[in-house]
């Protein structure tokens, strides 16, 4: 399998090259250069297997023969065995024909570990190939961070950098990356919000003296494998209801577009998904964009959601690329007046293209809160706001067969929960003392030239 760039610019890579490399060199977003197909008959007989058994045939086909069968079996093994649920990714039903797919049992409580506990291995199964010494640089709004802190900390060849908004994530998110004490874990609070993270994060990888210096790597759903590893949890939820005889929707609560255009890999390989339904708080860009066909920044406003406080939503360039029927002049045509004036209008046809798969939603935060205490009321589930956000979505949506994806537990957001139904959801026996751990953390500016420097010296 080989991947191509949708700015249609950088050199061709294969899997373990486009996982290591990150961002492609034109600045755009690495994709497979063609999806692979699975009949209706691979399909079914994938009913009734295990998660990682399951994870391995949806993800073979892409990863090609960068590892051996054995060798990418036991790292899949390897990824899963630390989450909390023997089903991985358990459904819960919330209506006649509601589910709720929760996505918070492994090891940071977010569905990202699906995919960081994943990358983790597969990095580490590379550079101990190749002997290479890598440098991590993440952006993250709260969960990315501390999933690839979780998944690549006291690593002797891997140095992680993770900058995350100051004062803009929950105090667990904050905690979770702030207190690990491993040498190579380094936690930046930036002077900003998450599209500043992800701006200077995109910056460094632009600049190819640094990128090439430090030997960046990226962990962000920017990476094809974070995308990959979450297209297994749509088969996994599919089949658990029916697949491929039975039709399902998935409502996803978005900010970044990796995890609901894993979605759609999901469906471009077979899998009868009907409507992709995407969930966005009041950073509504995306909801806006669908309905309007204007896609225009307006500044993060803080939320009760705060994973989801994004207005420069990377992986929708992976969308627009579909939509644009792979044109990747025309993407980096749109992605330069995103960079120039904070906004471009999705043409035709690519906007009713986007429109034939996607459908979109907004919660506010007052019917954030209302979602979680009813919901609570109804099935006694307690859930995340970014969760609710989706439920939330997912009710306004036709009848019929409609998964929404939980992507973080209620313990990493409790005021929100507390407020909601009075209950302050705690954190697993695992993690009880997180609050008397000691915290690390570097304070530091908006700007790039100081990241940089920093960073260096850090690397010494
Ligand atoms: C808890 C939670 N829900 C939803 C999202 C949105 O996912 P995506 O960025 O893949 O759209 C995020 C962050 O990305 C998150 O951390
Ligand atoms: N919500 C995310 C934002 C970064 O998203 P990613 O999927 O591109 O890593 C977070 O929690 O950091």
């Amino acid at each position: 399998m080989r991947y191509i760039s949708t700015r249609g610019q950088a050199p061709v890579l294969g899997f373990g090259e486009a996982m290591m490399t990150g961002l492609a060199r034109d600045g755009g977003l690495y994709v497979p250069e063609t999806v692979p197909q699975l009949s209706r008959d691979e399909i079914a007989a994938m009913a009734g297997l295990s998660y990682e058994d399951l994870a391995f045939r949806v993800m073979k086909p892409f990863i090609g023969d960068f590892f051996g069968d054995d060798e990418f079996r036991g790292l899949i093994a390897k990824a899963y065995e630390g989450f909390g649920h023997i089903a991985r990714a358990p459904l819960v039903q919330l209506g006649p024909q509601h589910f709720l797919m929760e996505l918070f049992h492994g090891p940071t409580l977010a569905f990202k570990d699906f995919a960081m506990q994943l990358i983790g291995q597969m990095m580490q199964a590379a550079l101990a190939k190749s002997g290479e010494r890598i440098t991590i640089v993440g952006a993250t709004s709260g969960d990315t961070g501390s999933a690839a802190i979780e998944a690549f900390r006291g690593l002797s060849n891997v140095d992680v950098f993770i900058l995350f908004p100051h004062g803009r994530v929950s105090d667990v998110q904050r905690r979770q990356m702030t207190t690990p004490s491993e040498a190579n874990v380094h936690a930046l609070a930036l002077d900003g919000d998450f599209d500043d993270c992800q701006a200077r994060l995109k910056d460094m990888f632009n600049d190819f003296d640094f990128r090439d210096g430090v030997r960046l790597a990226g962990v962000n759903s920017i990476n094809w494998a974070r995308v990959l590893a979450q297209v297994v949890y749509y088969f996994h939820a599919g089949l658990a209801l029916g697949a491929p005889h039975r039709e399902v929707s998935f409502t996803v609560p978005t900010g970044n577009f990796g995890d609901i255009f894993a979605g759609y890999i999901a469906k471009r390989m077979g899998l009868p998904i009907g409507r992709l339904v995407i969930a966005t708080n009041q950073n509504d860009i995306l909801d806006r964009a669908l309905k309007s066909g204007e896609y225009r920044t307006t500044g993060v406003a803080p939320s009760i959601s705060p994973s989801m406080d994004i207005q420069v939503s990377s992986n929708f360039e992976r969308a627009l690329f579909e939509a644009l029927g792979r044109d990747g002049a025309a993407v980096a045509a749109l992605m330069e007046g995103l960079k120039q004036s904070g906004g471009f209008t999705i043409p035709e046809p690519a906007l009713s293209a986007l429109r034939a798969t996607f459908l979109s939603g907004r919660a506010s935060e007052e019917e954030t809160l209302a979602t979680i205490a009813s919901a609570y009321k109804a099935t006694g589930e307690l859930l995340c706001p970014h969760s609710a956000v989706a439920v939330k979505v997912a009710q306004e949506q036709e009848q019929g067969a409609m998964v929404t994806l939980a992507t973080a537990h209620p313990a990493k957001f409790p005021d929100a929960v507390e407020r909601a139904t009075g209950i302050r959801p705690g954190l697993p026996p695992r993690m009880a003392d997180l609050f008397a751990r000691p915290e690390r953390v570097t304070r530091a500016p908006n700007d790039l030239g100081a990241l940089k420097t920093l960073i260096r010296d850090r690397l010494g």
